[in-house]
């Protein structure tokens, strides 16, 4: 299939902020054996801008994201996270760079037999962040602000709804301020008025940290919600982007296929 006409982003507000380009994915390829997920991928993401990929179930989207994090080699192409061209990163460099980049997984992974706050302090001593007791409380206190579940520290998992782990699992990945979140359907399976908050949420964390997120989505109310930008991944390629309403407007057969019911 031809990639149709790119339909250009809206100008973003802050143009210096938006001039810097925190993430690179240009002209990747990836298959497994004869199957060719991603055929020259390209895509940026711009300092605090929050970009949604929509694709298929089974058209590479969790692929792209662990060729980003370095966990999948791409076959060609090149991918720069944060200046640093991830396939000539070693080890040890990988894994500083991934403190810098928050990863929120479609099942929260949270540690069932901690509590909140253990959950929340095992980020900084995996990347081995020293602080001091006093300086530990107050970050577990300001992530979980952040969130919105102050009062939860000394709870266990088992005792949170869903809406509520999801925002813990946040709240993990605040604690390290990251540069760059990766959201991974971070609102399938809960309902649709937890699923908007957590959409709410995103945004309020955009906004606050001026983070940068790429994300994984199916809940068009969630893409609406949180994209500044959405990136159409058709046959292994970026067929087209703009914005939520640019190309929910467009009559593209195979943009309009993603915005039918
Ligand atoms: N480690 C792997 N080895 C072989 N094939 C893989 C591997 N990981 C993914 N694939 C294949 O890559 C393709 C894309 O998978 P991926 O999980 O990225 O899809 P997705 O867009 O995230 O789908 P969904 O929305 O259903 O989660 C699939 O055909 C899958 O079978």
């Amino acid at each position: 299939m031809e990639p149709a006409t790119q339909i250009r982003p809206a100008p973003v507000e802050h143009a210096a902020e938006a001039a810097e380009t925190v993430l690179t994915v240009a002209h990747v390829s990836k298959s497994f054996g004869d199957n060719h997920v991603l055929r020259d991928f390209s895509l940026e993401l711009g300092r605090a801008e929050n970009v949604v990929v929509l694709g298929k179930s089974g058209s590479g989207k969790s692929v792209l994201i662990k060729c980003i994090i370095g966990l999948l080699p791409i076959d060609a192409g090149r991918i720069v996270v944060l200046g640093q061209d991830v396939g000539t990163l070693d080890h040890a460099a990988m894994d500083r760079l991934r403190a810098r980049v928050g990863f929120l997984f479609q099942s929260n992974a949270l540690y069932d037999s901690m509590t909140v706050r253990e959950n929340l302090l095992f980020p900084l001593r995996r990347h081995w962040l020293a602080h001091t007791p006093d300086q530990e409380r107050e970050l577990v206190e300001q992530a979980l602000a952040d969130v919105g579940l102050a009062h939860t520290a000394e709870m266990m998992p088992a005792e949170l709804s869903g809406g509520m782990r999801k925002r813990i699992a946040l709240a993990r990945t605040l604690i390290l301020r990251p540069d760059i979140i990766l959201y991974d359907e971070p609102t399938t399976g809960l309902d649709p008025i937890t699923a908007r908050e957590i959409s709410h949420l995103m945004r309020e964390v955009q906004r606050k940290y001026r983070t940068s997120a790429l994300i994984i989505s199916h809940d068009m109310n969630c893409v609406r919600l949180t994209a500044d930008r959405v990136a159409l991944l058709v046959d292994g390629r970026c067929y087209a982007e703009g914005t939520f309403e640019e190309l929910q407007q467009s009559p593209d057969p195979p943009i309009r296929a993603f915005f039918t019911e």
